[in-house]
């Protein structure tokens, strides 16, 4: 746990380092330069192909591109200027809590 902790926060500083580099030798560059709305469509692209190489039931696939969508998940939060940390706190209240429990004592609308 500690060690992707680790991994993805150098992956966070190496995307906020390279957001200002040259597009044309930096695809972190290239992608930010192209908007907000592209990086979101690049996380939607790579959730789908994580999710149709998890039907395939191809291993190597998932590992692949969940390793896409990871990065360009931290692009997004780093475009939005939300800090990884903000996420991993949140997972962290959310531990111990079952998912059925908590959905059950959300308040009726
Ligand atoms: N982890 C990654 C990483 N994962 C995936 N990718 C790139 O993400 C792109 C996604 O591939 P696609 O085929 O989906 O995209 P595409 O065809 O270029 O995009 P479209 O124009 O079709 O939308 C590819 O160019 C991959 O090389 C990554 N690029 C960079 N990193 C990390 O970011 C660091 C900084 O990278 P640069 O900004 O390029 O220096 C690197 O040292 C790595 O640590």
């Amino acid at each position: 746990m500690a060690a992707m902790r680790a991994t993805l926060h150098s992956l966070e500083q190496t995307i906020r380092q390279r957001r200002s580099a040259d597009p044309s030798a930096s695809y972190v560059a290239k992608l930010t330069a192209r908007g907000r709305a592209k990086i979101a469509q690049k996380v939607g692209e790579e959730a789908v192909e994580t999710v149709i190489a998890a039907m395939a039931d191809d291993r190597d696939a998932v590992i692949g591109e969940s390793a896409d969508l990871l990065f360009h998940l931290l692009l997004l939060l780093a475009d939005v200027d939300v800090p990884l940390d903000a996420v991993l706190d949140e997972l962290d209240r959310r531990e111990g809590v079952s998912g059925i429990a908590e959905k059950a004592a959300r308040p009726v609308d």
